[in-house]
């Protein structure tokens, strides 16, 4: 390799720029690993759909890397109509991006099939949008589908498309086989294809067991990596670079599920180089990463962003990891999100799981403990805020962890919440911080089924805890108990019936009741909880709501699509009504 290269700054026509802090640590990154220009992916959460959401996002990234032209896409879903993409065309979005659904990170909205796109794709067509798409299907042990086989049972339906839309561009996105490779020369002039920098060096040993390389597609065989250059060593003009460069925070990689992404924005242009030179290709850098890709798209630099980089052949320590900030005090006081979930989870903590947590040695808990409590806090920093609310009938302060989790659509100023949870005093307050409260479901244990609860006053559970009543009592009465998750103590819980309107009167010691006659708006007297939810029951509340999140995409989804009508508003309702 020469030792020095001067060479135009690439275009990365496949990015995951994030939001949030990540973003704010990944964006100034860009140029940092020499590229001027990028294709955005609009995997966020929630996923970018509409011309507004995504140019407000692009106008982020332009204050956090002014000197960088940003590429923005939108995500396939239902909700883009022919006309929003003649309205993006208009105010510069360069294309769409499909995700098969559940295939990888943030695609729980992705497609299942795309004859319903039709209409939307005819008009991308029409006004020379580009079509990206992420080509796997998704894993299916009755089909024989795997991660190694996905992409390449995906190429029929890429076939497909081009023979229905011959003048819509569309990109394979990430290559990894060579079948996909073949099947893209083979294709028409309208069809490329993106390549990351690490499937030109990774193969399936290097990311079996190392959390690291893992990304999705996942990295293939020998000969797979091998087509993978030899396009690359060919200047093959509808293969460029993407590189899917897709950061994740270390405790989410490093993990038992680890998240797929690798992250390489930091150093692309030097790791790219490394890689082309280590299997002679280094004069093929220029045209793989600084030409095909703007030529296939159409595009170049905004005005005054075109610049040259230089490249110099000597060694460099690559960072363990790049931080960002990510503190809680940092999240406690600096947000105020809309709070948008409602969880619908009932359920018990099953015996054998508290033994083999309170076996744990002291120092064991507290570290899974904090893992668990910041991996919570890190989700709702970069997604959307969320509170607990559970549904208890009257005596559940003797009943441990036992709780009905309601799924719930709030607006809450997390600032105001965290301020009175700071005051862990009596406290009495009329103007409640929580507004537009919805309870949209719940789930019963051991089903699968969610239920509209337009009653919440009236739910019949059955369950070994409700057998110390009678088993047929329903719940007459019920109590909203509303945790933050910034309120890692539980010190404060908001209890209220009947009412969206909370009214707060904490009596530390004192146990939880409630007068029989209460109306909509009495107060309501509880304890803090602290002795019912103690440090171990903190922490399996913490693991609830995490194990919600993760499934809360797919659950909201379905419970909306299903009960459209009845969640718009509010049911919490007063039995004695
Ligand atoms: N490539 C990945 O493994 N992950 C991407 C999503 C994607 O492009 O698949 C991410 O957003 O993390």
């Amino acid at each position: 390799m020469q030792t020095i290269i001067t060479l135009p700054a690439a275009c990365d026509f496949h990015i995951h720029t994030r939001q949030g802090v990540l973003m704010e640590m990944v964006a100034p990154r860009i140029a940092e690993g020499g590229v001027s220009l990028c294709y955005v992916m609009p995997n966020l959460k929630p996923p970018i759909t509409s011309t507004e959401q995504a140019l407000e996002y692009k106008a982020q990234l332009e204050r956090l890397a002014p000197n960088v032209t940003f590429l923005m896409s939108l995500y396939l879903c239902p909700e883009l109509t022919p006309e929003e993409i003649r309205k993006a065309k208009k105010h510069g979005i360069v294309g769409v991006k499909s995700y098969p659904r559940g295939v990888t990170t943030n695609s729980e909205s992705g497609i299942e099939s795309y004859a319903i796109y039709y209409p939307v794709f005819k008009a991308m067509e029409e006004v020379g949008l580009i079509l990206n798409l992420h080509g796997e299907l998704p894993s299916d042990a009755d089909q024989d589908i795997c991660v190694m086989n996905a992409e390449e049972k995906f190429l029929m339906h890429l076939k497909q498309l081009h023979n229905d839309f011959p003048k819509l561009k569309i990109v394979l996105e990430h290559a990894t086989t060579k079948a996909a490779v073949d099947t893209v020369k083979a294709l028409g002039d309208t069809i490329g294809c993106t390549i990351t920098i690490h499937h030109l060096q990774l193969t399936v040993d290097d990311w079996a067991g190392q959390c690291h390389n893992f990304c999705k597609p996942v990295a293939k065989f020998p000969h797979d990596r091998q087509a993978l250059r030899d396009v690359v060593l060919e200047g093959h003009p509808r293969f460029f670079l993407g590189t899917d460069s897709a950061p994740h925070p270390a405790y989410l990689k490093e993990c038992a599920h680890s998240c797929a992404g690798v992250f390489t924005t930091p150093l692309a242009i030097p790791y790219l180089a490394t890689i082309l030179d280590s299997f002679g290709a280094i004069n093929c850098l220029r045209k793989f990463a600084c030409e095909n890709g703007k030529k296939f798209y159409g595009v170049s630099e905004e005005e005054g962003k075109y610049r040259e980089i230089t490249l110099v052949k000597e060694a460099l320590l690559v960072p363990h990891s790049y931080s960002f900030d990510e503190s809680v005090e940092e999240r406690r006081g600096s947000i105020q999100l809309p709070l948008e979930l409602i969880l619908a989870v009932f359920t018990f903590i099953p015996a054998r799981d508290l033994c083999r947590y309170l076996s744990l040695s002291k120092a064991l808990r507290y570290e899974i403990r904090k893992i668990i409590v910041e991996r919570i806090q890190r989700k709702f920093r970069t997604g959307n805020n969320y509170l607990l609310v559970t549904i208890e009938p009257l005596d559940t302060y003797s009943s441990g962890p036992t709780h009905i989790f309601d799924l719930m659509f709030c607006d809450v100023d997390i600032l105001s919440l965290n301020t009175r949870f700071k005051i862990n005093d009596k406290t009495f307050d009329n103007s409640s911080p929580i507004k537009h409260v919805k309870i949209i479901g719940r789930k019963l244990q051991g089903t699968e089924r969610w239920e509209t609860i337009l009653h919440n006053s009236h739910i019949s559970i059955g369950s070994t805890w409700l057998s110390i009543f009678d088993p047929s009592q329903t719940i007459k009465n019920v109590s909203l108990h509303v945790f933050s998750p910034f309120d890692l103590k539980h010190e404060t819980t908001y209890v209220s019936k009947g009412s969206l309107t909370f009214k707060i009167n904490l009596e530390p010691e004192s146990i939880m009741w409630w007068n029989s006659n209460i109306d909509d708006y009495s107060t309501i007297f509880v304890s803090n909880m602290i002795r019912e939810f103690d440090d171990f029951q903190s922490l399996i509340v913490m693991s609830l709501v995490e194990e919600v999140i993760v499934n809360a995409g797919v659950l909201l989804t379905a419970i909306e699509e299903k009960w459209q009508d009845d969640v718009e508003s509010v049911v919490v309702e007063d039995p004695e009504d």
